[in-house]
């Protein structure tokens, strides 16, 4: 079979530290392969190697039988495309607007777009493709999904435009933003763009996906590849134990002991929404106590995205409010939600979560960094130190506090701002989607942490369209749809599956 891309011996260091150590990597034409492995093992690296954001240091890599040289200049005319999960659509324009960002090919010389030959070109792509997008739409009312099936057609129109060249297309953790419904659109797309020839190099920590869509993998640790196989001769847990290096029992730990919510010796009421509402959440009404770990799920934009803000002031609601221990919030500042002890670890970590040209160390003690305040100014060494301890307890790979937080990979910034809110010491925890982009041994380490936290007497609220993590750590789960909460699933009940929880979210009259 023709290789879509060979990589032999790859090595890049930043610094004194090798992020590849002589990676091999064997792509089909016609296939789906899974790059995995564990955070800051080198992935995202090897594809900045492929496309010009640095060159490596050395080895060889081939697409389509024609050597790269180094640096790589316009990916493209090397047959390469990039699919990242910010996947650089302006959603203020149409979807023609978005395919004729970066295509000159329907304009002559100082004429205008042809706009209808660009239709018949984007309508015959996406019936070989086998999807359908509304030309005239702005991509902000596109769904999720949309948006990536929109980058995907967009950069093969830009591969067909250089005949000759094969088509390799990286997608980079293209599904962790996306709930199951949603993802299922993407794989079937990757699927049919292999079946159409191409070379499909799927970057993922969901392993359920990587089993269902995947033909092959490679996992890689420490910059160098430890296993490729079959996906259809591997399983789950072989993969993970190649990430770690070690097997891993349980992929999430078991929820605390659930706290009893009524009667003489119930647990304290640490959060009370009473109903909140906000531009698509409506009437938001539950309870949390100490020791409760509840989830809150729903397809994409049916409010859970927006609920976290509103109960943390981030948003200001509509209607109704959020009181943590008593203490009503006016909803107007986060300051004042920090202050009752509530903390909010952000999804979106790039532009809620992190200052990305700060130190870790930085970034981790904003939220006490008058514990180091001196006469004379910050004890950076006593920061730094402190920052260490909280790095070391969240698993960060390099524990280096002094790096700026962009030297980190993107799980490990994860685990950074994660360890920024639990040295709080909240009462009131609310996580909205607390392992994106977090591999499967570290998203089990953070989630022990959340549960050892609940222990400790805390109230969490895990937002996530993670069904099989919602039904394993939560006591019960809400479901949302068009804002409002249309079913409760509690783990006494039994009812508490990955199925239910979908199910539940999908049609939620039968909920
Ligand atoms: N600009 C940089 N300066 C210093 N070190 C870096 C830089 N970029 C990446 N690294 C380091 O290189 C290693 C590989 O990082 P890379 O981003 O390739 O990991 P990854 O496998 O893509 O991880 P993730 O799954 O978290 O996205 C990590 O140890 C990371 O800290």
């Amino acid at each position: 079979m023709t290789a879509a891309l060979e990589v032999r011996g790859m090595v890049k260091s930043y610094g004194g530290a090798r992020a590849l150590d002589g990676l091999d990597l064997h792509v089909a034409a016609g296939e789906v392969h899974a790059l995995l492995g564990q955070n800051g093992c080198g992935k995202s690296t090897l594809v900045k190697a492929l496309t010009g954001v640095h060159s490596p240091d050395s080895g060889v890599a081939t697409v389509f039988g024609r050597e790269l040289t180094y640096p790589v200049t316009a990916p493209h005319t090397h047959g390469i495309a990039v699919i990242h999960q910010d996947i650089g659509v302006v959603d203020q324009m149409t979807v023609l607007e978005n395919l004729g960002v970066n295509a000159g090919y329907g304009t002559r010389l100082l004429g205008a777009v042809n706009t209808r030959r660009e239709k018949r070109v984007y309508g015959d792509l996406m019936d070989r493709l086998d999807i359908s997008l509304p030309f005239d739409t702005l991509v902000s009312d596109l769904a999720p999904a949309e948006r990536s099936l929109l980058a995907v057609v967009r950069a093969m129109r830009l591969l067909e435009a250089h005949e000759g060249a094969g088509q390799l297309f990286i997608l980079d953790e293209p599904t962790a933003a996306l709930s199951g419904g949603e993802a299922e659109r993407l794989l079937a797309l990757m699927r049919r763009m292999a079946d159409l020839g191409a070379g499909v190099v799927f970057i993922s920590h969901r392993l359920a996906e990587v089993m269902e869509v995947c033909d092959s993998m490679t996992v890689v640790r420490a910059g160098r590849a430890v296993a490729t196989s079959p996906v259809a001769r591997t399983t789950r847990e072989d993969i993970v134990a190649a990430m770690l290096g070690r097997r891993m029992e349980d992929f999430f730990p078991a929820p605390p002991p659930e706290p009893v919510r009524s009667g003489v010796n119930s647990a304290r009421t640490r959060l009370v929404v009473d109903g909140l509402s906000g531009d698509v959440v409506q009437d938001a009404t539950f309870t949390v106590h100490a020791g409760e770990v509840v989830g809150v799920t729903g397809l994409a934009g049916m409010g859970q995205e927006e609920l976290p803000g509103l109960i943390a002031g981030v948003t200001t609601p509509r209607r109704g409010y959020a009181s943590v221990d008593g203490t009503r919030l006016a909803g107007r500042s986060p300051r004042e939600a920090i202050d009752a002890t509530l903390a909010l670890v952000p999804g979106n970590r790039l532009r809620d979560g992190c200052w990305i040209a700060g130190s870790a160390a930085e970034n981790l003690t904003l939220p006490v960094l008058s514990r180091f305040a001196r006469p004379w100014g910050i004890d950076s060494a006593a920061e730094t130190d402190h920052a260490a301890e909280r790095m070391a307890e969240v698993g960060t790979f390099p524990n280096d506090p002094r790096l700026p937080m962009a030297a980190f990979s993107g799980g490990n910034q994860q685990k950074v701002v994660f360890a920024k809110w639990l040295q709080t010491g909240p009462g009131v925890l609310l996580l909205d989607e607390p392992t994106q982009g977090v591999d499967p041994g570290a998203a089990h380490d953070l989630l022990e942490d959340v549960v050892e936290i609940a222990e400790r007497g805390s109230a969490v609220v895990v937002f996530s369209g993670d069904h099989e993590q919602l039904a394993a750590i939560c006591h019960r789960v809400l479901v949302l749809h068009h804002g409002r909460t249309v079913a409760e699933i509690t783990r006494a009940s039994g009812e508490l599956t990955e199925a239910n929880l979908l199910h539940a979210c999908e049609t939620p009259a039968a909920a």
